[in-house]
């Protein structure tokens, strides 16, 4: 995306009441606004719009591989088939940039992109020069999505200037690939810097903001992407231009997988609900949603079964 000039007028004086959002999210549940018979759906929509991710200090080309076959097969052919669906895969897959290339391999012949991370993620505290370098390695390996982290100290110390000429060379340096913001918004210490930050970081150029790095004490939580669903908006509004949202980090239940997708739908709409512009990011999500699609299926045939005997 190109972004827009900086202009910080979009935030001055900005606050967010933390007790609002909380309120306004904790009225979520997927299962009071999903009926039983779409979730399924919903389910499957979570799949293809899922970042499947490795990023462990043991992650070694083999895990990788095995990741990539996941995402290509991310559920079991007679669950599937059970359901009446065919050929889908997840999102993207996300790794370290050394692992780009063996991805990359493992999905050739696939529409899968290979989403890498790069400038120091986590912490982001290497020089900028180093950060850039490590972009630029991680589109040569064949990464067609980068994301990035952020100085978390240009907001913690109010410099959105430095904020945002920071994410403008990232994002020069991405060429064509993605960019995403991390935002690690378990060290901004308030939804008013994440709701600022946001702003700066799409004014920057971003293609997506994300949540977390998953590796800080708090992670992907819903009054957190409430703030930044609301700078989303605001950002179209003001700008004319869609930005994406990742939240990532501890999402691991089927049920909450669904929970986000509420939450979009209401605050976005369904616009939102692809993944070109809706990715969560996960490590370990995809299990649970094949296991709550399998008893959805099992209680699918024990209904029919006692409907049929009766
Ligand atoms: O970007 C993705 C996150 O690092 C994944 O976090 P997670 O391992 O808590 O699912």
């Amino acid at each position: 995306m190109t972004g827009t000039a900086f202009t910080p007028e979009w935030i001055d004086g900005k606050i967010v009441n933390f007790s609002a959002a909380e309120r306004r999210a904790s009225s979520l549940s997927g299962r009071r606004s999903v009926k039983k018979e779409w979730q399924a759906a919903w389910l499957l929509k979570a799949i293809t719009c899922m970042d499947l991710t490795t990023l462990a200090g043991d992650d070694t080309p083999g895990r990788v591989r095995r990741l990539c076959a996941k995402a290509r097969r991310p559920v079991r052919g007679d669950i599937l088939e059970a359901l009446g669906v065919e050929g889908i895969t997840t999102g993207a897959v996300c790794v370290y940039p050394t692992m780009v290339s063996h991805a990359v391999k493992a999905l050739e012949g696939s529409n899968i992109p290979v989403a890498s991370v790069a400038t120091g993620f986590p912490a982001g505290l290497t020089p900028l020069p180093t950060r850039l370098a490590e972009i630029r390695y991680a589109v040569e390996q064949g990464a067609r999505e980068i994301d990035i982290v952020i100085t978390r100290e240009h907001v913690l110390t109010g410099n959105w200037q430095a904020l945002y000429d920071e994410i403008c060379a990232m994002r020069e340096a991405c060429g064509e690939a993605h960019l995403k913001a991390i935002l690690a918004t378990g060290d901004l210490q308030t939804l008013t810097n994440v709701y600022k930050a946001s702003m700066i970081a799409m004014q920057a150029g971003s293609d997506f903001i994300k949540t977390s790095t998953g590796k800080e004490s708090v992670n992907a939580t819903l009054p957190v992407s409430l703030t930044m669903l609301r700078a989303l908006r605001d950002f179209k509004d003001l700008s004319g231009q869609i930005v994406g949202f990742k939240p990532a980090g501890g999402i691991s239940t089927a049920k909450n997988a669904i929970a986000w997708q509420v939450l979009i739908k209401e605050e976005l709409g369904s616009r939102w609900l692809h993944n070109d512009l809706f990715r969560i990011g996960a490590s370990s999500l995809l299990g649970d949603i094949e296991r709550q699609l399998e008893h959805h299926i099992t209680g699918r045939y024990s209904a029919s079964n006692r409907h049929a005997m009766a």
